[in-house]
Protein backbone atom coordinates (compact mmCIF):
# COMPACT_ATOMS: atom_id res chain seq x y z
CA UNK A 1 0.00 0.00 0.00
CA UNK A 2 1.46 3.77 -0.84
CA UNK A 3 1.64 6.05 2.15
CA UNK A 4 -0.81 8.33 1.86
CA UNK A 5 0.24 12.58 0.81
CA UNK A 6 -0.13 13.39 4.89
CA UNK A 7 2.13 10.20 5.75
CA UNK A 8 4.70 11.56 3.39
CA UNK A 9 4.67 14.88 4.97
CA UNK A 10 4.98 13.28 8.33
CA UNK A 11 8.03 11.51 7.15
CA UNK A 12 9.64 14.08 5.63
CA UNK A 13 9.12 16.63 8.73
CA UNK A 14 10.72 13.51 11.16
CA UNK A 15 13.69 13.54 8.66
CA UNK A 16 14.14 17.18 8.73
CA UNK A 17 14.61 17.05 12.04
CA UNK A 18 16.91 14.10 12.30
CA UNK A 19 19.23 14.69 9.36
CA UNK A 20 22.54 16.03 10.38
CA UNK A 21 21.99 18.36 7.57
CA UNK A 22 19.59 20.31 9.97
CA UNK A 23 22.68 22.09 11.26
CA UNK A 24 23.28 24.20 7.69
CA UNK A 25 19.52 24.45 6.60
CA UNK A 26 19.12 27.04 4.01
CA UNK A 27 15.93 29.43 3.69
CA UNK A 28 14.11 26.62 1.86
CA UNK A 29 14.22 23.97 4.50
CA UNK A 30 13.91 25.88 7.10
CA UNK A 31 10.56 26.87 6.05
CA UNK A 32 10.16 23.27 6.51
CA UNK A 33 11.38 22.91 10.05
CA UNK A 34 9.05 26.14 10.71
CA UNK A 35 6.22 23.48 9.93
CA UNK A 36 7.82 20.79 12.36
CA UNK A 37 6.41 22.48 15.78
CA UNK A 38 5.62 19.81 18.21
CA UNK A 39 1.72 19.67 18.90
CA UNK A 40 2.50 20.48 22.90
CA UNK A 41 4.82 23.07 21.77
CA UNK A 42 2.32 26.05 21.92
CA UNK A 43 1.39 28.25 23.60
CA UNK A 44 4.57 29.49 26.00
CA UNK A 45 7.98 31.63 25.24
CA UNK A 46 10.51 31.17 22.51
CA UNK A 47 13.90 30.77 24.54
CA UNK A 48 17.53 30.60 23.11
CA UNK A 49 20.66 29.50 25.08
CA UNK A 50 23.77 30.87 23.74
CA UNK A 51 26.79 28.84 25.00
CA UNK A 52 24.48 25.64 25.42
CA UNK A 53 26.68 22.75 24.92
CA UNK A 54 29.03 24.04 28.48
CA UNK A 55 29.14 23.28 31.62
CA UNK A 56 26.47 25.58 32.55
CA UNK A 57 24.77 25.47 29.00
CA UNK A 58 24.49 21.62 28.83
CA UNK A 59 22.08 20.97 31.89
CA UNK A 60 20.47 24.68 31.42
CA UNK A 61 19.29 23.23 28.21
CA UNK A 62 17.78 20.11 30.21
CA UNK A 63 16.09 22.24 32.99
CA UNK A 64 14.52 24.56 30.41
CA UNK A 65 13.56 21.80 28.08
CA UNK A 66 11.18 20.77 31.22
CA UNK A 67 9.77 24.15 31.20
CA UNK A 68 6.40 23.92 30.36
CA UNK A 69 6.75 28.10 29.73
CA UNK A 70 8.96 27.26 26.86
CA UNK A 71 7.48 26.33 23.38
CA UNK A 72 10.41 26.73 21.28
CA UNK A 73 14.43 26.09 22.69
CA UNK A 74 17.33 27.42 20.67
CA UNK A 75 20.32 25.74 21.23
CA UNK A 76 23.82 27.77 19.72
CA UNK A 77 26.86 26.87 20.56
CA UNK A 78 30.23 27.22 18.86
CA UNK A 79 31.26 23.69 18.83
CA UNK A 80 28.96 20.60 19.76
CA UNK A 81 25.40 21.98 19.42
CA UNK A 82 24.37 19.25 17.14
CA UNK A 83 24.79 16.34 20.35
CA UNK A 84 23.78 18.67 22.53
CA UNK A 85 20.49 19.24 20.53
CA UNK A 86 19.83 15.48 19.46
CA UNK A 87 19.68 14.62 23.66
CA UNK A 88 17.82 17.21 24.84
CA UNK A 89 15.14 17.58 21.51
CA UNK A 90 14.55 13.66 22.54
CA UNK A 91 13.06 14.25 25.95
CA UNK A 92 9.00 13.96 25.61
CA UNK A 93 8.27 17.56 26.93
CA UNK A 94 6.70 20.22 24.86
CA UNK A 95 9.28 22.22 23.77
CA UNK A 96 10.25 22.16 20.74
CA UNK A 97 14.45 22.01 20.25
CA UNK A 98 16.76 23.53 17.39
CA UNK A 99 20.35 23.47 17.51
CA UNK A 100 22.74 26.01 15.74
CA UNK A 101 26.68 25.83 15.17
CA UNK A 102 28.74 28.51 14.99
CA UNK A 103 28.80 32.43 13.86
CA UNK A 104 27.00 31.88 10.69
CA UNK A 105 24.28 30.52 12.33
CA UNK A 106 24.02 33.17 15.31
CA UNK A 107 21.75 35.25 13.46
CA UNK A 108 18.82 32.27 13.02
CA UNK A 109 19.08 31.20 16.23
CA UNK A 110 18.32 34.32 18.18
CA UNK A 111 15.35 35.58 15.19
CA UNK A 112 12.23 35.81 16.99
CA UNK A 113 13.10 35.13 20.51
CA UNK A 114 11.72 36.35 23.69
CA UNK A 115 14.45 35.22 26.34
CA UNK A 116 18.15 34.73 25.77
CA UNK A 117 20.36 33.45 28.66
CA UNK A 118 24.31 33.48 27.78
CA UNK A 119 25.95 31.50 29.30
CA UNK A 120 29.01 31.61 26.61
CA UNK A 121 32.83 31.74 27.25
CA UNK A 122 35.58 30.73 29.07
CA UNK A 123 35.21 29.40 33.11
CA UNK A 124 37.46 29.85 36.17
CA UNK A 125 40.24 27.30 36.86
CA UNK A 126 41.50 27.01 40.34
CA UNK A 127 43.05 30.35 41.14
CA UNK A 128 42.07 32.30 38.85
CA UNK A 129 38.87 35.46 39.82
CA UNK A 130 36.49 35.94 37.61
CA UNK A 131 37.82 39.36 36.49
CA UNK A 132 40.42 36.66 34.59
CA UNK A 133 37.97 35.65 32.64
CA UNK A 134 37.49 39.23 30.97
CA UNK A 135 39.83 39.58 28.55
CA UNK A 136 38.04 36.65 26.58
CA UNK A 137 34.97 36.98 27.66
CA UNK A 138 34.04 40.79 26.75
CA UNK A 139 34.88 40.13 23.13
CA UNK A 140 32.10 37.04 22.92
CA UNK A 141 29.72 39.25 25.18
CA UNK A 142 30.22 41.99 22.80
CA UNK A 143 29.53 39.35 19.69
CA UNK A 144 26.70 38.19 21.03
CA UNK A 145 25.15 40.92 22.66
CA UNK A 146 25.80 43.14 18.70
CA UNK A 147 23.75 39.76 17.06
CA UNK A 148 20.60 40.49 19.99
CA UNK A 149 20.13 43.84 18.90
CA UNK A 150 20.10 43.36 15.16
CA UNK A 151 17.73 39.97 15.40
CA UNK A 152 15.72 40.17 18.43
CA UNK A 153 16.33 43.78 20.63
CA UNK A 154 13.25 43.05 22.58
CA UNK A 155 14.28 39.81 23.95
CA UNK A 156 14.76 39.78 27.78
CA UNK A 157 18.42 38.97 28.44
CA UNK A 158 19.61 36.84 31.26
CA UNK A 159 23.81 37.10 31.35
CA UNK A 160 25.25 34.24 32.86
CA UNK A 161 29.20 34.74 31.55
CA UNK A 162 31.78 36.09 34.15
CA UNK A 163 32.77 38.51 35.39
CA UNK A 164 28.85 39.79 35.13
CA UNK A 165 29.90 42.59 36.98
CA UNK A 166 31.40 43.93 33.81
CA UNK A 167 29.82 41.68 31.06
CA UNK A 168 26.38 43.72 32.21
CA UNK A 169 27.85 46.67 31.23
CA UNK A 170 29.40 45.74 28.04
CA UNK A 171 26.17 44.58 27.07
CA UNK A 172 24.42 47.54 28.20
CA UNK A 173 26.95 49.92 26.02
CA UNK A 174 26.06 47.25 22.42
CA UNK A 175 22.78 47.87 23.24
CA UNK A 176 23.11 51.24 23.44
CA UNK A 177 25.50 51.64 20.56
CA UNK A 178 22.70 49.96 18.54
CA UNK A 179 20.12 52.24 19.63
CA UNK A 180 18.33 49.05 21.68
CA UNK A 181 18.99 49.77 24.71
CA UNK A 182 16.12 48.98 27.40
CA UNK A 183 18.06 48.82 30.78
CA UNK A 184 15.07 46.50 32.06
CA UNK A 185 15.49 43.87 29.90
CA UNK A 186 19.52 43.33 30.59
CA UNK A 187 19.69 41.14 33.97
CA UNK A 188 22.84 39.73 35.06
CA UNK A 189 22.12 36.57 37.08
CA UNK A 190 23.28 36.74 40.43
CA UNK A 191 20.53 34.02 41.57
CA UNK A 192 23.30 31.35 42.31
CA UNK A 193 24.28 33.57 45.52
CA UNK A 194 20.80 33.67 46.44
CA UNK A 195 20.35 29.76 46.27
CA UNK A 196 23.68 29.73 47.79
CA UNK A 197 22.95 31.90 50.42
CA UNK A 198 19.84 30.12 51.57
CA UNK A 199 21.59 26.76 51.32
CA UNK A 200 23.70 27.85 54.32
CA UNK A 201 21.94 29.68 55.82
CA UNK A 202 19.32 27.09 55.77
CA UNK A 203 22.02 24.40 57.02
CA UNK A 204 23.05 26.87 60.16
CA UNK A 205 19.64 27.02 61.43
CA UNK A 206 18.48 23.33 60.94
CA UNK A 207 15.54 24.67 58.45
CA UNK A 208 14.07 23.60 54.78
CA UNK A 209 16.60 26.13 52.42
CA UNK A 210 13.10 26.24 50.60
CA UNK A 211 12.00 28.07 53.56
CA UNK A 212 14.27 30.51 53.41
CA UNK A 213 15.12 34.13 51.96
CA UNK A 214 18.18 35.60 51.79
CA UNK A 215 18.61 39.02 50.12
CA UNK A 216 22.31 39.08 48.10
CA UNK A 217 22.60 42.51 46.77
CA UNK A 218 25.92 44.29 45.20
CA UNK A 219 27.83 42.18 42.68
CA UNK A 220 28.30 38.68 41.33
CA UNK A 221 32.60 37.99 42.54
CA UNK A 222 34.24 38.02 45.89
CA UNK A 223 33.51 41.09 48.37
CA UNK A 224 30.73 41.86 45.77
CA UNK A 225 28.61 39.56 46.68
CA UNK A 226 26.82 40.93 49.77
CA UNK A 227 24.18 38.99 51.83
CA UNK A 228 21.64 40.68 53.86
CA UNK A 229 22.21 38.35 56.57
CA UNK A 230 19.79 40.90 58.69
CA UNK A 231 16.71 40.83 56.17
CA UNK A 232 17.11 36.84 56.38
CA UNK A 233 13.38 35.46 56.41
CA UNK A 234 12.33 33.81 58.55
CA UNK A 235 13.68 36.26 61.11
CA UNK A 236 17.07 34.90 62.97
CA UNK A 237 19.69 36.07 64.35
CA UNK A 238 23.57 35.26 64.00
CA UNK A 239 26.67 35.18 66.16
CA UNK A 240 29.41 37.64 64.11
CA UNK A 241 31.05 34.33 63.93
CA UNK A 242 28.10 32.87 62.07
CA UNK A 243 28.05 36.58 60.15
CA UNK A 244 31.20 35.79 59.12
CA UNK A 245 31.34 32.25 58.16
CA UNK A 246 28.16 32.90 56.40
CA UNK A 247 29.16 35.57 54.52
CA UNK A 248 32.92 34.13 53.76
CA UNK A 249 31.17 30.73 52.48
CA UNK A 250 28.24 32.68 50.25
CA UNK A 251 31.14 34.94 49.05
CA UNK A 252 33.40 32.00 48.05
CA UNK A 253 30.49 29.23 47.12
CA UNK A 254 32.06 30.07 43.05
CA UNK A 255 35.37 28.25 44.25
CA UNK A 256 33.43 25.28 45.77
CA UNK A 257 31.04 24.04 43.07
CA UNK A 258 29.18 25.97 39.69
CA UNK A 259 25.35 24.85 38.93
CA UNK A 260 22.97 25.22 36.25
CA UNK A 261 19.99 25.38 38.81
CA UNK A 262 19.82 28.83 39.48
CA UNK A 263 20.51 29.97 36.12
CA UNK A 264 17.14 27.74 34.87
CA UNK A 265 15.44 29.01 38.53
CA UNK A 266 16.15 33.14 37.39
CA UNK A 267 15.16 32.08 33.67
CA UNK A 268 11.67 30.39 35.13
CA UNK A 269 11.01 34.11 37.07
CA UNK A 270 11.85 35.99 34.17
CA UNK A 271 9.31 33.87 32.06
CA UNK A 272 6.80 33.96 35.01
CA UNK A 273 7.10 37.59 34.62
CA UNK A 274 6.84 38.19 31.01
CA UNK A 275 3.47 35.74 31.08
CA UNK A 276 2.06 38.53 33.52
CA UNK A 277 2.41 36.42 36.76
CA UNK A 278 2.18 38.61 39.83
CA UNK A 279 4.85 39.26 42.52
CA UNK A 280 7.75 37.81 41.24
CA UNK A 281 10.92 39.31 43.07
CA UNK A 282 14.64 38.04 42.60
CA UNK A 283 17.82 39.49 43.16
CA UNK A 284 19.41 40.60 40.18
CA UNK A 285 22.97 42.78 38.68
CA UNK A 286 20.89 45.94 37.03
CA UNK A 287 20.81 49.14 35.96
CA UNK A 288 20.31 50.62 39.01
CA UNK A 289 19.95 53.88 41.04
CA UNK A 290 20.11 52.23 44.47
CA UNK A 291 23.60 53.32 45.13
CA UNK A 292 25.69 56.33 43.29
CA UNK A 293 26.76 53.29 40.82
CA UNK A 294 24.90 52.84 37.09
CA UNK A 295 24.62 48.78 38.18
CA UNK A 296 23.40 47.04 41.45
CA UNK A 297 22.52 44.00 42.08
CA UNK A 298 19.31 44.23 44.62
CA UNK A 299 15.60 42.63 44.46
CA UNK A 300 13.91 43.46 41.48
CA UNK A 301 10.25 42.47 40.40
CA UNK A 302 10.02 40.79 37.37
CA UNK A 303 6.95 41.44 34.74
CA UNK A 304 6.03 41.78 31.10
CA UNK A 305 8.88 44.49 30.33
CA UNK A 306 11.64 42.87 32.54
CA UNK A 307 12.60 44.27 35.99
CA UNK A 308 9.71 47.00 36.40
CA UNK A 309 11.08 48.06 39.63
CA UNK A 310 13.87 47.95 41.69
CA UNK A 311 14.16 47.94 45.08
CA UNK A 312 16.19 50.00 47.88
CA UNK A 313 18.18 47.94 50.17
CA UNK A 314 16.43 48.29 53.12
CA UNK A 315 17.97 48.79 56.73
CA UNK A 316 21.52 47.53 57.19
CA UNK A 317 23.60 46.57 60.40
CA UNK A 318 27.02 47.86 60.45
CA UNK A 319 28.60 44.97 59.42
CA UNK A 320 27.02 45.06 55.74
CA UNK A 321 27.37 48.82 55.81
CA UNK A 322 30.96 48.61 55.87
CA UNK A 323 30.56 45.33 53.39
CA UNK A 324 28.49 47.57 51.17
CA UNK A 325 31.72 50.15 51.07
CA UNK A 326 33.86 47.29 50.27
CA UNK A 327 31.36 46.12 47.48
CA UNK A 328 31.11 49.35 46.07
CA UNK A 329 35.01 50.02 45.62
CA UNK A 330 35.88 46.55 43.87
CA UNK A 331 32.48 47.39 41.76
CA UNK A 332 33.02 50.58 39.83
CA UNK A 333 35.87 49.57 38.81
CA UNK A 334 34.58 46.35 37.33
CA UNK A 335 31.61 48.71 35.76
CA UNK A 336 34.26 50.89 34.51
CA UNK A 337 36.55 48.22 33.05
CA UNK A 338 33.26 46.99 30.97
CA UNK A 339 32.37 50.67 29.84
CA UNK A 340 35.66 51.13 28.41
CA UNK A 341 35.90 48.20 26.41
CA UNK A 342 33.08 49.49 24.23
CA UNK A 343 33.97 52.75 24.44
CA UNK A 344 37.37 52.80 23.84
N1 LIG B 1 26.64 34.05 36.81
C1 LIG B 1 26.77 32.87 37.39
O1 LIG B 1 26.17 32.60 38.42
C2 LIG B 1 27.64 31.83 36.79
C3 LIG B 1 28.48 32.15 35.76
N2 LIG B 1 29.26 31.20 35.18
C4 LIG B 1 30.04 31.60 34.02
O2 LIG B 1 29.43 31.06 32.86
C5 LIG B 1 30.42 30.85 31.84
C6 LIG B 1 30.34 29.43 31.31
O3 LIG B 1 30.75 28.50 32.29
P1 LIG B 1 30.83 26.94 31.95
O4 LIG B 1 29.57 26.52 31.30
O5 LIG B 1 31.26 26.27 33.19
O6 LIG B 1 32.01 26.94 30.88
P2 LIG B 1 32.27 25.86 29.72
O7 LIG B 1 33.63 26.12 29.17
O8 LIG B 1 31.94 24.50 30.20
O9 LIG B 1 31.18 26.25 28.62
C7 LIG B 1 31.22 27.45 27.92
C8 LIG B 1 30.58 27.21 26.57
O10 LIG B 1 30.60 28.44 25.87
C9 LIG B 1 30.90 28.15 24.53
N3 LIG B 1 31.38 29.32 23.82
C10 LIG B 1 32.62 29.86 23.82
N4 LIG B 1 32.66 30.90 22.99
C11 LIG B 1 31.43 31.05 22.49
C12 LIG B 1 30.84 31.94 21.57
N5 LIG B 1 31.54 32.92 21.00
N6 LIG B 1 29.54 31.78 21.28
C13 LIG B 1 28.82 30.79 21.85
N7 LIG B 1 29.31 29.91 22.71
C14 LIG B 1 30.60 30.04 23.02
C15 LIG B 1 31.93 27.03 24.59
O11 LIG B 1 32.02 26.34 23.37
C16 LIG B 1 31.35 26.19 25.70
O12 LIG B 1 30.47 25.20 25.22
C17 LIG B 1 31.76 31.19 32.49
O13 LIG B 1 32.13 32.50 32.16
C18 LIG B 1 31.46 31.07 33.98
O14 LIG B 1 32.33 31.83 34.77
C19 LIG B 1 29.23 29.91 35.58
C20 LIG B 1 28.43 29.54 36.62
C21 LIG B 1 27.59 30.47 37.33
O1 LIG C 1 32.58 31.05 40.44
C1 LIG C 1 32.56 30.94 39.20
O2 LIG C 1 33.56 31.05 38.48
C2 LIG C 1 31.25 30.70 38.52
C3 LIG C 1 30.25 31.49 39.21
O3 LIG C 1 30.07 32.66 38.90
C4 LIG C 1 29.66 30.94 40.42
O4 LIG C 1 29.68 29.71 40.60
O5 LIG C 1 29.17 31.73 41.22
Amino acid sequence: MQPSAEANQRIARISAHLHPSNFQMEEGSNLRRANCRAKGGAPGFKVAILGAAGGIGQPLSLLLKMNPLVSVLHLYDVVNAPGVTADVSHMDTGAVVRGFLGQPQLESALTGMDLVVIPAGVPRKPGMTRDDLFNINAGIVRTLCEGIAKCCPNAIVNLISNPVNSTVPIAAEVFKKAGTYDPKRLLGVTMLDVVRANTFVAEVLGLDPREVDVPVVGGHAGVTILPLLSQVKPPCSFTTEETEYLTNRIQNGGTEVVEAYAAAKFADACLRGLRGDAGIVECSFVASQVTELPFFASKVRLGRTGAEEIYQLGPLNEYERFGLEKAKKELEGSIQKGVSFIRK
